[in-house]
């Protein structure tokens, strides 16, 4: 059985407070965007072990055994005792972006494995499920514009569609720490609510809806703001770092015509439109 992880933008960003635990509470809205890995699990046929993991595309740091689709895997395979199985795994969506590669992969594991089993695990218990394997990972089982709060984990839907307008995806050769970034933030509650702020025309954003991440990931790479200047040179009518970066993203008009970008050696550029 194949299926196809999209990753997500962050549109707006406050971290709000520091909780005892460590962790961060914060303000979001994800906004998933048709960038995908490619994940597939088959029966396994032979060889040892209850699973395989095959990797193509983009390189991932870490062993096997740390990847988030074999950890969806085990933490499934601890309450229904699953057939092994192998896993093959071609990554697209960069990492250390901000745009919930990992994440995607995981819950899109939890959602096949269920399929695939017939689990009959509800979405209610998938989100559960994927809330143990990362912050934002809950997202992607529903898949769908979310208001978010808490660590990430908290979810009301939103009335938003950014059908038709494009998207242009910039991720410098830049690698941020999502833990580091947020250890830099001074955590401060917003003036306006982000869901009011998000009801208004794309028009306003620019002037009204900040990620928090900006202010301490800009100093500390310039590039990366540099790249969010330049995307509203050429035109963007909202521009924003995703989650802790390092992508940037400019949102353009439908009728927009994208122009040609290059940000460098080995920094990636996608063109896409939103559905
Ligand atoms: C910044 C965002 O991308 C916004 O969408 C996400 O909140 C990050 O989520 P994520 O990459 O799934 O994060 P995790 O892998 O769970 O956490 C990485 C590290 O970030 C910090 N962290 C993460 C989420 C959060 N709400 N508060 C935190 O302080 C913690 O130090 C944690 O050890
Ligand atoms: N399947 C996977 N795909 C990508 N990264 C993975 C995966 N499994 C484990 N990881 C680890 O997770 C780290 C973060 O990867 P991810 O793609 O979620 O990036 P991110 O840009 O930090 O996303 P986020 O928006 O959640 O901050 C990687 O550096 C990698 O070591």
């Amino acid at each position: 059985m194949i299926t196809f992880p999209n990753a997500k933008i962050n549109l707006g960003l406050n971290i709000t407070e520091k909780r005892p635990d460590g962790y961060h509470n914060l303000e979001t809205i994800f906004y998933p965007i048709p960038l995908e890995d490619a994940l597939e699990a088959c029966p396994r046929k032979e060889g040892p072990g209850s699973y395989s993991l095959s990797q193509s595309g983009l390189s991932i740091e870490g062993d096997a055994e740390n990847n988030l689709v074999v950890k969806a895997y085990k933490l499934l395979d601890e309450t229904y005792h699953l057939p092994p199985v192998d896993i093959y795994l071609h990554k697209h969506i960069p990492s250390g972006a901000g745009l919930g590669g990992g994440s995607a992969d995981a819950a899109f594991m939890l959602k096949l494995l269920n399929r695939m089993y017939r689990l009959n695990l509800t979405d209610d218990q998938l989100e559960a499920y994927a809330a143990r394997l990362g912050a934002d990972c809950a997202f992607f089982v529903r898949n769908q514009p979310t208001y978010a709060e808490g660590i990430g984990n908290i979810f009301s839907p939103v009335e938003l569609s950014l059908a038709g307008w494009q998207l242009l995806l910039v991720k410098p050769n830049i690698f941020v720490s999502t833990r580091d970034a947020f250890a830099r933030i001074r955590p401060r509650h917003p003036e306006r609510n982000l869901r009011d702020l998000i009801n208004q025309p794309v028009e306003s954003w620019k002037d009204s809806i900040i990620n928090d991440f900006e202010e301490s990931v800009f100093p500390q790479f310039p590039a990366i703001g540099d790249i969010k200047t330049e995307l509203y040179r050429l035109g963007a009518v909202y521009a924003s770092m995703s989650g802790s970066g390092s992508s940037v993203y400019g949102l353009f008009a439908p009728d927009a015509v994208l122009p040609d970008v290059d940000f460098g050696t080995g920094s990636q550029v996608f063109k896409l439109n939103l559905k």
